[in-house]
């Protein structure tokens, strides 16, 4: 089955989203670019939203978003119920996002990325399986404070 991407970024992240939007096509994902298209400023809860909404209703699988530090995005999308976002860079972390916390909205700092591969990166990323046992049990807690109004932060401890 076709993995579905959304990519969006603020002004910092534009050139890299461009870059990945073609690597991810040329590897056989269906991506779709929620913007923003230039170097103008923009304010990135703006287009995290975008994706995040899409995640939350199912009609993405996985999200990648890029601004300055990644951390605005992350913090956005984390309000969508069914988002797990986290903001990384580092080889280790981002596998680690997959394999332990089922990540599923990846945020990328535009402004320290550098010379890092970052399409290899976010390549590595949407090949990375959750690896489940365990870590299921943790995850779903984040899933049941989704899906609570009033969450108790003592449950289950
Ligand atoms: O370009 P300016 O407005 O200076 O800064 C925007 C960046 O500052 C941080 O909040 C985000 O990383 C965002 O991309």
């Amino acid at each position: 089955m076709t993995i579905k991407v959304g990519l969006a970024s603020d002004h910092r992240g534009v050139h890299i989203k461009a870059r990945l939007l073609q690597t991810l096509q040329r590897e056989g994902f269906d991506v779709c670019d929620e913007g923003t298209d230039t170097t103008d400023p923009v304010d990135y809860p703006d287009f995290a939203i975008r994706v995040a909404q899409q995640i939350r209703d199912g009609k993405l699988d996985r999200g990648v978003l890029i601004c300055g530090t990644g951390i605005g995005m992350a913090i956005v999308a984390n309000k969508f119920h069914g988002v797990r976002a986290a903001s990384c860079y580092d080889e280790v972390i981002v596998e680690m996002s997959r394999r332990h916390n089922d990540v599923n909205v990846l945020c990328l700092p535009g402004d320290l990325i550098g010379e890092r591969p970052v399409d290899e990166l976010v390549l590595m990323w949407l090949r990375t399986e959750f690896e489940s046992g365990r870590h299921s049990q943790r995850v779903d807690k984040i899933t049941a404070i989704d899906s609570s109004d009033t969450p108790d932060i003592n449950r289950g401890v």
